[in-house]
């Protein structure tokens, strides 16, 4: 092989080390290499092409590439050009992300698609729907999974604030929108969409089917163990329209000890059916709190809520659906939980020892390690 040759294969390997920092692939991978000259005086002539013009991570991809050549042995130099894509090249671009899929497909519907797409569901607000979302998120990322959260909960979006991503919007690629990174996750929120903070969703049928549709086809998920998506309380809109978006969905349905098991199960049961999607299974959040008893000074475990609420809608479910549908976790009120929230961080993502922690961590131990797509094969995620 001439020296050159040689020089340009490692000029080669050397920008496949490169990343687009958004894309996160290899920016040879992204056809963003236009091409690559070694002139005879051994100094390599690099054209980097970047996806829009004006891109805002152009300087940090020109430095990493810059980095990645002056690691070439036997290079006398390097000079990098940077262009802009033409409207083909970012066409075969988007193709390339959305798997070779050319149109806007939803890639979590499809048959050979083997993500995890979790619906967090509850019967009524405040039930803890989205603690329980951020904080599994995190314990199946911090279990080495690639997860993704979309929060669909028009009604409020609690998920960017516990993340600590209040004020983050998304950017655009290629006409593709790149989920938000936090704690190793890929976050969206229908929230994000909108044009001002303070302005109010009320987005129904068609319009909200439409921007669900843009949240799961249009954005660059890459590819997902996990999607947990936060729907908004109650059976409605959101529900409809995800059943025929994503027919390899589970349900899980987030309760409270204390709340009308019939109401929750019957809703739930509803929402199911509506959404012709399997309920996984149930989880009671702020199950009991572990005290220190004032009169006795041993621990205790005080039911706060009463007991019983989360079996007995997986009991009300299985009899309704005809199906196990298995109490997944029994959560513990821990004041942690919320103040860790509070500050934009998972109780999860702070590695301390908690009962939660233990719960949310065991759980995302469970559906990670459950076999797909073995029909009959029964699952065993029961808490007891
Ligand atoms: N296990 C828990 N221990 C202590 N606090 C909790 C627990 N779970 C949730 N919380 C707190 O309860 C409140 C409601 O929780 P969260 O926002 O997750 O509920 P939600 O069901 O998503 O509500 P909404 O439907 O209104 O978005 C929050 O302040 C949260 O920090």
């Amino acid at each position: 092989m001439s020296t050159s040759q040689s020089l340009h294969d490692a000029v080669l390997a050397a920008l496949a080390t490169v990343n687009d920092p958004e894309i996160h692939k290899p920016i040879t991978e992204l056809g963003m290499v236009e091409s690559v000259a070694i002139s005879e005086d051994a100094v390599a002539h690099v054209r980097v092409l970047l996806t829009i013009a004006g891109c805002p991570l152009s300087g940090t991809i020109d430095a990493d590439v810059r980095k990645a050549l002056a690691s070439v042995d036997g290079l006398a130099g390097a000079e990098v050009e940077l262009g802009v894509m033409s409207d083909e090249q970012r066409t075969e671009l988007k193709t390339k992300l959305r798997g070779g899929i050319a149109q806007r497909e939803i890639p979590f519907a499809r048959e050979d698609n083997l993500t995890q797409v979790l619906l967090i569901s509850s019967g009524k607000g405040g039930v803890g729907k989205s603690s329980v979302t951020v904080n599994l998120a995190t314990a199946l990322a911090a279990q080495g999974r690639s997860v993704g959260i979309l929060d669909a909960d028009i009604y409020g979006h609690s998920i960017p604030a516990m993340l600590g991503l209040a004020d983050a919007s998304p950017t655009g690629v290629a006409d593709m929108i790149m989920p938000v990174p936090a704690m190793g996750l890929k976050v969206i929120s229908m929230g994000m969409l909108k044009s001002s903070r303070d302005q109010v969703i009320a987005w129904r049928g068609p319009i909200l089917d439409k921007a669900l549709h843009q949240l799961l086809s249009d954005v660059y998920w890459g590819d997902l163990d996990f999607l947990l998506l936060d729907l908004p309380p109650g059976t409605g809109d959101v529900a409809m329209s995800l059943g025929t978006k994503l027919p390899n969905a589970e349900v899980i349905v987030v309760t409270t000890p204390q709340q009308a098991s019939a109401e929750v199960a019957e809703r739930a049961g509803t929402m199911a059916s509506m959404m012709e999607q399997k309920v996984l299974g149930v989880i009671e959040n702020m199950a009991y709190l572990d005290t220190v008893c004032p009169h006795c000074d041993q621990p205790h475990r005080v039911d706060v809520f009463g007991t019983g609420g989360g079996r007995n809608v997986s009991d009300a479910l299985t009899t309704r659906l005809g199906y196990e549908v298995p109490l997944l976790a029994e959560i513990p009120l821990e004041p942690a939980v919320r103040a860790a929230s509070d500050d934009g961080v998972p109780l999860v993502a702070l590695g301390e020892d908690t009962p939660a922690t233990k719960v949310f961590n065991d759980l995302a131990a469970r559906l990670a390690s459950r076999k797909r797509g073995l029909a009959g094969k029964k699952l065993n995620l029961n808490v007891r």
